[in-house]
């Protein structure tokens, strides 16, 4: 990648840290020169409107939909953290999605990923695909199914990776390339938030758009909704800053200032993250009452190779399944201690939940099977806490849901049903 310099502090394997992000992260949109007053910290500009020299004459915002100076700073960085020219913050991410979509209008075909948020699948299916949008779903890790479902009026491909919440890894340049191909026009975008711009840069692998919930690492404190938008194509930005402002789901100033100030601090955020999740991830793998384990930091990932290649870390999600049914994983999630059973992701505290209950309960049962959104599937966000907090916490909720005589029986029948299916066999 041109803007990448290999840096001492990069994971072993993976792609070198992006050069200067933490520099970037605290200093642009930050510039004290902006303001008479020159605070060093962006003041939060709460006037709804601005006063004007003449009609129409004014110093860059009129009406704080448009435009507001505190939104001004936050999108500078983002999108100078993104490789990015331009940057747009939405009110959340789904109002990112819907303001995105809106490029396109009713018979328009839209590819998405078959994995992906909840929100977002249900938006697709039950917002857009109602309006008239021609939406259709395709397991976008192979590359020969993308190529298959690419039609002649696909306008947009909708790529999320790590996707939420079976952590699959898609080909972003892999998919770009071929569907830049196939039709120049067509406008890949990439859902960032569980990589953020400090582990993945799509822009630079031939995405088109790349979005986040930004209410999840980027601002890092599980205390602010909000969507961003970052991209480089001039036509593509006027149109989308023309419907940031015609919809208007914009943010308020105040969380604004809020996820700028989460932003200085993403890249020690990240580093932490990784870490604490890399060992949460080997102790849950190592361990006999979990079935198995997805996190794309461990080499069992099946897209652990394609992690190194396009990302330069990874974020603090992990999923796994645990051995049993659906009350085993229910007694794990309200046995822990230190985890707060709770919906959302990317915060300083770790979290856990229940993605068929809870984030993806608005996905049809059949879709959740066959992704593989099962009764034990169980999904963490963990967080900065200590690393031995953090696993004596798993362990002990472990201990709770699946004791000894329970693993034991539990083994005791998949035995029994593996031999029973090798005597049908014969
Ligand atoms: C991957 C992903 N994309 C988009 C969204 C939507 O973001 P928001 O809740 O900020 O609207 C979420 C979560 O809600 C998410 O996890
Ligand atoms: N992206 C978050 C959001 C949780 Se789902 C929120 C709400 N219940 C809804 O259905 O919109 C995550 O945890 O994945």
């Amino acid at each position: 990648m041109a803007s990448q310099k290999q840096n001492d502090s990069s994971a072993a394997g993976y792609q070198p840290l992006f050069k200067s992000f933490a520099t970037d992260a605290i200093h642009v949109g930050s510039e004290p020169e902006q303001w008479n007053s020159r605070a060093v910290v962006p003041p939060i500009s709460l006037s709804t409107t601005f006063k004007q020299h003449g009609p129409g004459k004014h110093a860059g915002f009129d009406y704080s939909r448009s435009g507001n100076p505190t939104r001004s700073c936050l999108e500078r960085a983002v999108a100078a953290l993104d490789g990015a020219q331009y940057c747009l913050a939405l009110a959340s991410g789904l109002a990112a999605t819907l303001t995105i979509t809106h490029l396109f209008k009713a018979g328009d075909g839209i590819l998405c990923m078959n994995d992906v948020y909840g929100g977002t699948n249900r938006y697709f299916r039950k917002v857009a695909a109602e309006v008239g949008f021609d939406v259709s779903f395709a397991d976008l890790t192979k590359l020969e199914l993308l190529k298959a479902a690419l039609k002649p009026n696909t306008k947009m491909v909708w790529i999320e990776t790590p996707t939420n919440p079976t952590m699959k890894v898609v080909d972003i340049k892999g998919c770009s390339d071929i569907v830049h191909e196939h039709n120049k026009d067509i406008i890949v975008v990439v859902d960032n938030t569980f990589m953020s711009s400090y582990f993945q840069r799509p822009l630079a692998l031939g995405a088109d758009i790349c979005m986040y919930s930004a209410t999840k690492y980027i601002n890092g404190h599980s205390d602010v909704v909000m969507g961003l938008i970052s991209l480089n194509r001039d036509d593509i930005y006027e149109r989308l800053k023309f419907l940031q402002n015609a919809l208007g789901a914009v943010p308020s100033p105040f969380d604004c200032y809020m996820c700028n100030r989460g932003l200085k601090t993403l890249h020690v955020r990240m580093k932490q993250h990784f870490k604490n999740a890399m060992a949460a991830a080997q102790f849950l793998e190592a361990d006999p009452r979990v079935d198995k384990v997805i996190f794309p930091g461990l080499p069992s990932h099946p897209q652990h190779e394609l992690t190194k290649r396009q990302c330069t870390g990874c974020p603090g999600m992990i999923t796994f399944y645990i051995k049993g049914k659906l009350e085993h994983a229910s007694t794990f999630l309200s046995s822990l201690k230190l985890f707060a059973l709770a919906e959302s992701l990317g915060g300083y505290e770790s979290l856990a939940e229940h993605p068929a209950i809870m984030t993806h309960a608005s996905v049809s049962e059949n879709e959740r099977k066959e992704l593989g959104i099962s009764d034990t599937l169980i999904r963490l966000s963990v967080g900065l806490e200590d690393e031995e907090d953090i696993i004596a916490d798993l362990n002990q909720a472990l201990a709770a849901a699946v004791s000894i005589s329970t693993l034991y029986v539990i083994v005791c029948i998949s035995i029994c049903r593996a031999s029973f299916s090798d005597q049908r066999c014969f």
